[in-house]
Protein backbone atom coordinates (compact mmCIF):
# COMPACT_ATOMS: atom_id res chain seq x y z
CA UNK A 1 0.00 0.00 0.00
CA UNK A 2 1.17 3.44 -0.51
CA UNK A 3 1.02 5.55 2.14
CA UNK A 4 3.26 8.55 0.32
CA UNK A 5 2.60 9.83 -2.81
CA UNK A 6 5.44 12.85 -4.16
CA UNK A 7 4.42 14.37 -7.31
CA UNK A 8 5.08 17.15 -9.65
CA UNK A 9 3.14 20.71 -8.47
CA UNK A 10 0.02 20.63 -9.68
CA UNK A 11 -2.50 23.21 -11.22
CA UNK A 12 -6.09 24.01 -11.15
CA UNK A 13 -7.43 24.52 -14.86
CA UNK A 14 -10.47 25.74 -13.60
CA UNK A 15 -11.45 28.07 -10.63
CA UNK A 16 -13.72 30.97 -9.44
CA UNK A 17 -11.61 33.29 -7.21
CA UNK A 18 -14.10 36.18 -7.32
CA UNK A 19 -13.30 39.88 -7.24
CA UNK A 20 -13.15 41.73 -3.89
CA UNK A 21 -13.37 40.62 -0.21
CA UNK A 22 -14.68 36.99 -1.22
CA UNK A 23 -11.11 37.30 -3.49
CA UNK A 24 -9.05 37.82 -0.49
CA UNK A 25 -10.51 35.27 1.30
CA UNK A 26 -10.62 32.36 -0.77
CA UNK A 27 -7.41 32.94 -3.08
CA UNK A 28 -4.90 31.96 -0.49
CA UNK A 29 -6.38 28.76 -0.79
CA UNK A 30 -6.13 28.08 -4.31
CA UNK A 31 -2.83 29.27 -4.21
CA UNK A 32 -1.52 26.72 -1.04
CA UNK A 33 -2.44 24.10 -3.39
CA UNK A 34 -1.44 24.67 -7.09
CA UNK A 35 1.36 26.38 -8.76
CA UNK A 36 -0.86 27.59 -11.87
CA UNK A 37 -5.14 27.93 -11.79
CA UNK A 38 -7.34 29.10 -14.50
CA UNK A 39 -9.29 31.76 -13.37
CA UNK A 40 -12.92 32.06 -14.59
CA UNK A 41 -13.34 35.23 -16.03
CA UNK A 42 -17.59 35.65 -14.74
CA UNK A 43 -17.25 38.03 -12.71
CA UNK A 44 -19.78 41.37 -12.64
CA UNK A 45 -18.99 42.82 -15.14
CA UNK A 46 -17.28 40.04 -16.78
CA UNK A 47 -13.62 39.93 -17.79
CA UNK A 48 -13.78 41.01 -21.13
CA UNK A 49 -11.43 43.43 -22.17
CA UNK A 50 -7.02 42.96 -22.03
CA UNK A 51 -7.33 45.64 -19.57
CA UNK A 52 -9.55 44.18 -16.89
CA UNK A 53 -7.69 41.09 -17.56
CA UNK A 54 -4.51 42.61 -16.18
CA UNK A 55 -6.18 44.81 -13.68
CA UNK A 56 -8.15 41.41 -12.60
CA UNK A 57 -4.53 39.66 -12.47
CA UNK A 58 -2.82 42.61 -10.38
CA UNK A 59 -6.01 42.31 -7.93
CA UNK A 60 -5.90 38.65 -7.66
CA UNK A 61 -1.41 38.74 -6.99
CA UNK A 62 -2.19 41.14 -4.52
CA UNK A 63 -4.78 38.96 -2.60
CA UNK A 64 -2.43 35.83 -2.34
CA UNK A 65 0.54 36.19 0.27
CA UNK A 66 4.03 36.79 -1.33
CA UNK A 67 5.74 33.55 0.05
CA UNK A 68 3.23 31.55 -2.05
CA UNK A 69 4.48 30.93 -5.78
CA UNK A 70 1.08 31.21 -8.05
CA UNK A 71 0.45 31.91 -11.49
CA UNK A 72 -2.77 33.25 -11.96
CA UNK A 73 -4.37 32.56 -15.97
CA UNK A 74 -6.58 35.19 -16.87
CA UNK A 75 -9.73 34.16 -19.13
CA UNK A 76 -11.32 36.14 -21.51
CA UNK A 77 -15.28 36.19 -21.52
CA UNK A 78 -16.89 35.71 -24.61
CA UNK A 79 -20.24 37.91 -25.52
CA UNK A 80 -22.08 37.92 -28.69
CA UNK A 81 -19.71 41.20 -29.35
CA UNK A 82 -16.42 40.02 -28.82
CA UNK A 83 -13.77 41.46 -31.01
CA UNK A 84 -11.45 38.68 -32.56
CA UNK A 85 -8.49 41.36 -32.13
CA UNK A 86 -8.81 42.54 -28.58
CA UNK A 87 -8.68 38.74 -28.09
CA UNK A 88 -5.61 37.95 -30.08
CA UNK A 89 -3.86 40.59 -28.56
CA UNK A 90 -4.46 39.72 -25.04
CA UNK A 91 -3.42 36.30 -26.07
CA UNK A 92 -0.01 37.62 -27.56
CA UNK A 93 0.58 39.84 -24.68
CA UNK A 94 0.10 37.14 -22.36
CA UNK A 95 -2.91 38.34 -21.10
CA UNK A 96 -5.82 35.72 -21.85
CA UNK A 97 -4.26 32.33 -21.94
CA UNK A 98 -7.63 31.18 -23.07
CA UNK A 99 -11.60 32.47 -23.77
CA UNK A 100 -14.13 31.01 -22.10
CA UNK A 101 -17.93 30.45 -23.84
CA UNK A 102 -20.63 30.64 -21.44
CA UNK A 103 -24.11 30.04 -23.35
CA UNK A 104 -25.86 33.04 -22.07
CA UNK A 105 -27.89 32.10 -18.73
CA UNK A 106 -26.73 28.75 -18.13
CA UNK A 107 -24.57 29.10 -14.60
CA UNK A 108 -23.71 31.92 -12.36
CA UNK A 109 -22.52 35.12 -13.72
CA UNK A 110 -23.33 33.96 -17.66
CA UNK A 111 -25.74 36.72 -18.44
CA UNK A 112 -23.33 38.65 -20.57
CA UNK A 113 -22.81 35.28 -22.08
CA UNK A 114 -23.32 34.21 -25.86
CA UNK A 115 -26.29 33.32 -26.88
CA UNK A 116 -25.67 31.40 -30.46
CA UNK A 117 -22.32 30.13 -31.49
CA UNK A 118 -23.13 31.26 -34.85
CA UNK A 119 -22.60 34.80 -33.14
CA UNK A 120 -18.92 34.35 -32.36
CA UNK A 121 -17.31 31.70 -35.49
CA UNK A 122 -15.03 34.96 -36.13
CA UNK A 123 -13.94 34.92 -32.84
CA UNK A 124 -13.77 31.17 -32.85
CA UNK A 125 -11.47 31.10 -36.52
CA UNK A 126 -9.24 33.52 -34.98
CA UNK A 127 -8.24 31.12 -31.86
CA UNK A 128 -7.94 28.17 -33.76
CA UNK A 129 -5.34 30.12 -36.20
CA UNK A 130 -3.52 31.57 -33.10
CA UNK A 131 -3.71 28.19 -30.71
CA UNK A 132 -5.73 29.82 -28.24
CA UNK A 133 -7.90 27.34 -26.36
CA UNK A 134 -11.73 27.33 -25.80
CA UNK A 135 -13.35 26.78 -22.58
CA UNK A 136 -17.04 26.00 -22.56
CA UNK A 137 -19.70 25.41 -19.87
CA UNK A 138 -21.15 22.75 -21.66
CA UNK A 139 -24.92 22.81 -21.19
CA UNK A 140 -28.28 23.95 -23.13
CA UNK A 141 -30.19 26.45 -21.71
CA UNK A 142 -33.16 25.52 -23.88
CA UNK A 143 -36.13 25.68 -21.19
CA UNK A 144 -37.27 22.36 -22.77
CA UNK A 145 -34.69 20.39 -22.00
CA UNK A 146 -34.69 19.03 -18.46
CA UNK A 147 -31.77 20.31 -16.45
CA UNK A 148 -30.33 16.32 -16.00
CA UNK A 149 -30.07 16.34 -20.12
CA UNK A 150 -28.82 20.03 -20.71
CA UNK A 151 -24.65 18.71 -20.79
CA UNK A 152 -25.52 15.42 -23.23
CA UNK A 153 -27.96 17.92 -25.75
CA UNK A 154 -25.30 20.48 -25.83
CA UNK A 155 -23.13 17.73 -27.21
CA UNK A 156 -25.63 16.93 -29.85
CA UNK A 157 -26.58 20.44 -30.62
CA UNK A 158 -23.56 22.13 -30.32
CA UNK A 159 -20.15 21.02 -29.35
CA UNK A 160 -20.05 18.24 -31.91
CA UNK A 161 -21.18 20.28 -34.47
CA UNK A 162 -18.37 23.40 -33.48
CA UNK A 163 -15.56 20.33 -33.27
CA UNK A 164 -16.77 19.12 -36.86
CA UNK A 165 -16.15 22.49 -38.48
CA UNK A 166 -13.03 23.68 -36.13
CA UNK A 167 -11.17 20.80 -35.53
CA UNK A 168 -8.08 22.50 -34.94
CA UNK A 169 -9.50 24.65 -32.31
CA UNK A 170 -7.91 23.69 -29.16
CA UNK A 171 -11.32 23.21 -26.75
CA UNK A 172 -11.72 22.15 -22.85
CA UNK A 173 -15.09 20.68 -22.03
CA UNK A 174 -15.18 22.10 -18.38
CA UNK A 175 -16.32 20.06 -15.48
CA UNK A 176 -17.96 16.74 -17.08
CA UNK A 177 -20.31 15.26 -15.57
CA UNK A 178 -21.78 12.61 -17.81
CA UNK A 179 -20.93 8.98 -19.91
CA UNK A 180 -21.91 10.94 -22.63
CA UNK A 181 -19.47 13.63 -21.99
CA UNK A 182 -16.71 11.53 -20.94
CA UNK A 183 -17.20 9.35 -24.27
CA UNK A 184 -17.24 12.46 -26.80
CA UNK A 185 -14.02 13.78 -25.11
CA UNK A 186 -12.64 10.15 -26.01
CA UNK A 187 -13.46 9.92 -29.39
CA UNK A 188 -12.89 13.77 -30.01
CA UNK A 189 -9.55 14.64 -32.00
CA UNK A 190 -6.72 15.55 -29.92
CA UNK A 191 -7.60 19.02 -29.77
CA UNK A 192 -10.79 18.03 -27.58
CA UNK A 193 -9.79 17.53 -23.07
CA UNK A 194 -12.01 17.74 -20.40
CA UNK A 195 -11.84 19.43 -17.31
CA UNK A 196 -13.09 17.12 -13.91
CA UNK A 197 -14.21 18.61 -10.35
CA UNK A 198 -13.73 16.51 -7.01
CA UNK A 199 -17.50 16.72 -6.66
CA UNK A 200 -17.74 14.89 -9.70
CA UNK A 201 -16.19 12.10 -8.56
CA UNK A 202 -17.31 11.69 -5.56
CA UNK A 203 -21.42 12.72 -5.84
CA UNK A 204 -24.22 11.91 -7.67
CA UNK A 205 -27.36 13.82 -7.34
CA UNK A 206 -28.77 11.26 -4.08
CA UNK A 207 -26.33 13.70 -2.54
CA UNK A 208 -28.43 16.64 -3.02
CA UNK A 209 -31.74 15.29 -2.44
CA UNK A 210 -32.06 12.36 -0.36
CA UNK A 211 -32.90 13.31 3.08
CA UNK A 212 -33.76 16.74 2.72
CA UNK A 213 -32.34 19.38 0.51
CA UNK A 214 -28.85 19.81 0.30
CA UNK A 215 -27.90 23.41 -1.17
CA UNK A 216 -23.95 22.82 -0.56
CA UNK A 217 -23.90 19.85 -2.96
CA UNK A 218 -25.50 21.80 -5.75
CA UNK A 219 -23.23 23.39 -8.78
CA UNK A 220 -23.69 23.35 -12.48
CA UNK A 221 -23.55 21.11 -14.40
CA UNK A 222 -25.72 19.30 -11.68
CA UNK A 223 -24.48 16.05 -10.47
CA UNK A 224 -26.40 13.00 -12.24
CA UNK A 225 -26.65 9.83 -11.64
CA UNK A 226 -24.88 7.16 -10.47
CA UNK A 227 -23.84 5.50 -13.79
CA UNK A 228 -22.52 8.75 -14.77
CA UNK A 229 -20.08 9.52 -12.19
CA UNK A 230 -18.37 6.38 -12.40
CA UNK A 231 -18.31 7.03 -15.85
CA UNK A 232 -16.79 10.06 -14.97
CA UNK A 233 -14.35 8.79 -12.80
CA UNK A 234 -13.01 5.59 -15.02
CA UNK A 235 -12.42 8.74 -17.33
CA UNK A 236 -10.00 10.55 -14.61
CA UNK A 237 -8.08 7.63 -13.63
CA UNK A 238 -7.71 6.30 -17.14
CA UNK A 239 -4.41 7.62 -17.52
CA UNK A 240 -5.38 9.32 -20.52
CA UNK A 241 -4.30 12.93 -21.33
CA UNK A 242 -7.47 14.45 -22.31
CA UNK A 243 -8.81 14.81 -18.78
CA UNK A 244 -7.37 16.56 -15.91
CA UNK A 245 -7.74 18.34 -13.27
CA UNK A 246 -9.93 21.14 -13.03
CA UNK A 247 -11.61 21.97 -9.54
CA UNK A 248 -14.55 24.71 -10.44
CA UNK A 249 -14.23 25.36 -6.73
CA UNK A 250 -16.96 28.20 -6.94
CA UNK A 251 -17.39 29.89 -3.64
CA UNK A 252 -20.60 31.10 -2.30
CA UNK A 253 -21.90 32.90 0.98
CA UNK A 254 -23.62 30.50 2.97
CA UNK A 255 -26.75 32.60 3.17
CA UNK A 256 -26.91 32.76 -0.42
CA UNK A 257 -27.10 28.63 -1.17
CA UNK A 258 -29.14 28.13 1.90
CA UNK A 259 -31.79 30.12 0.33
CA UNK A 260 -35.52 29.99 -1.57
CA UNK A 261 -33.86 30.32 -4.43
CA UNK A 262 -29.70 28.76 -3.47
CA UNK A 263 -26.87 29.96 -6.18
CA UNK A 264 -25.24 26.85 -7.78
CA UNK A 265 -21.48 26.56 -6.52
CA UNK A 266 -19.51 24.17 -4.75
CA UNK A 267 -16.63 25.95 -2.48
CA UNK A 268 -13.45 22.52 -2.85
CA UNK A 269 -10.28 25.00 -3.04
CA UNK A 270 -9.02 24.15 0.75
CA UNK A 271 -8.88 20.47 0.17
CA UNK A 272 -8.95 19.95 -3.31
CA UNK A 273 -5.85 17.58 -3.64
CA UNK A 274 -6.59 15.42 -0.69
CA UNK A 275 -10.15 15.02 -2.53
CA UNK A 276 -8.79 14.24 -5.47
CA UNK A 277 -6.39 11.58 -4.31
CA UNK A 278 -9.05 10.08 -2.16
CA UNK A 279 -10.72 9.22 -5.34
CA UNK A 280 -7.71 7.76 -7.41
CA UNK A 281 -6.55 5.76 -4.41
CA UNK A 282 -10.04 4.12 -3.99
CA UNK A 283 -9.97 2.80 -7.25
CA UNK A 284 -6.34 1.69 -7.23
CA UNK A 285 -5.06 4.12 -9.45
CA UNK A 286 -3.13 6.56 -7.70
CA UNK A 287 -0.29 5.92 -10.46
CA UNK A 288 -2.72 8.20 -12.34
CA UNK A 289 -2.64 10.64 -10.23
CA UNK A 290 0.43 13.02 -11.28
CA UNK A 291 -0.79 12.92 -15.04
CA UNK A 292 -4.20 13.76 -14.38
CA UNK A 293 -3.29 16.65 -11.66
CA UNK A 294 0.30 18.43 -12.91
CA UNK A 295 1.14 17.15 -16.45
CA UNK A 296 -1.94 16.49 -19.06
CA UNK A 297 -2.89 20.11 -18.58
CA UNK A 298 0.01 22.27 -19.21
CA UNK A 299 0.78 19.47 -22.33
CA UNK A 300 -2.86 20.16 -23.62
CA UNK A 301 -2.74 24.06 -22.85
CA UNK A 302 1.09 24.09 -24.58
CA UNK A 303 2.38 25.50 -21.32
CA UNK A 304 5.69 24.01 -19.31
CA UNK A 305 5.20 21.41 -16.43
CA UNK A 306 5.74 22.95 -13.32
CA UNK A 307 9.60 22.45 -11.02
CA UNK A 308 9.01 20.98 -7.56
CA UNK A 309 6.96 18.95 -6.17
CA UNK A 310 4.40 17.98 -3.34
CA UNK A 311 3.63 15.42 -1.14
CA UNK A 312 0.64 13.65 0.30
CA UNK A 313 0.46 11.50 2.98
CA UNK A 314 -2.00 8.76 3.84
CA UNK A 315 -3.16 10.56 7.12
CA UNK A 316 -6.33 12.24 8.60
CA UNK A 317 -8.01 15.53 7.60
CA UNK A 318 -10.52 17.23 8.84
CA UNK A 319 -12.83 19.39 6.82
CA UNK A 320 -14.05 21.89 8.64
CA UNK A 321 -17.90 23.01 8.62
CA UNK A 322 -17.79 26.11 7.97
CA UNK A 323 -14.44 28.32 6.41
CA UNK A 324 -15.12 32.16 6.73
CA UNK A 325 -18.55 32.77 5.08
CA UNK A 326 -18.42 29.89 3.07
CA UNK A 327 -19.33 26.28 3.39
CA UNK A 328 -16.65 24.07 1.56
CA UNK A 329 -16.93 20.38 -0.04
CA UNK A 330 -16.88 17.93 2.43
CA UNK A 331 -17.53 19.68 5.29
CA UNK A 332 -17.64 17.87 8.80
CA UNK A 333 -15.90 14.62 6.97
CA UNK A 334 -12.64 13.39 6.86
CA UNK A 335 -10.49 12.54 4.22
CA UNK A 336 -7.93 9.87 4.19
CA UNK A 337 -5.27 12.35 3.27
CA UNK A 338 -3.46 15.07 3.65
CA UNK A 339 -1.07 17.08 1.70
CA UNK A 340 2.57 17.59 3.39
CA UNK A 341 4.10 19.94 0.62
N1 LIG B 1 -20.15 25.60 -11.17
C1 LIG B 1 -21.07 26.32 -10.58
O1 LIG B 1 -22.06 25.77 -10.08
N2 LIG B 1 -20.97 27.66 -10.48
C2 LIG B 1 -19.96 28.49 -11.05
C3 LIG B 1 -20.16 28.73 -12.50
C4 LIG B 1 -19.82 27.56 -13.38
O2 LIG B 1 -18.68 27.08 -13.39
O3 LIG B 1 -20.70 27.07 -14.10
C5 LIG B 1 -19.95 29.81 -10.28
O4 LIG B 1 -19.32 30.77 -10.75
O5 LIG B 1 -20.52 29.89 -9.18
ZN1 LIG C 1 -19.49 26.22 -15.60
ZN1 LIG D 1 -16.84 27.02 -13.07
Amino acid sequence: MTDRLTIRRPDDWHVHLRDGAMLTHVAPYTARQFARAIVMPNLSPPVTSVAEGIAYRERIVAAVPAELDFTPLIVAYLTDHSDADELARGHREGVFTAAKLYPAHATTGSAHGVTDVANIMGVLERMADIGMPLLIHGEVTDTHVDIFDREAVFIERTLAPLVARLPELKIVFEHITTAEAAQFVADAPATVAATITPQHLHINRNAMLVGGIRPHAYCLPVAKREEHRLAVRAAATSGSPKYFLGTDSAPHAVHTKEASCGCAGIFNAPYALESYVAAFDADGALDKFEGFASEHGPRFYGLPLNEGTITLERGETQVPDRIGEVVPFHAGETLGWKLVI
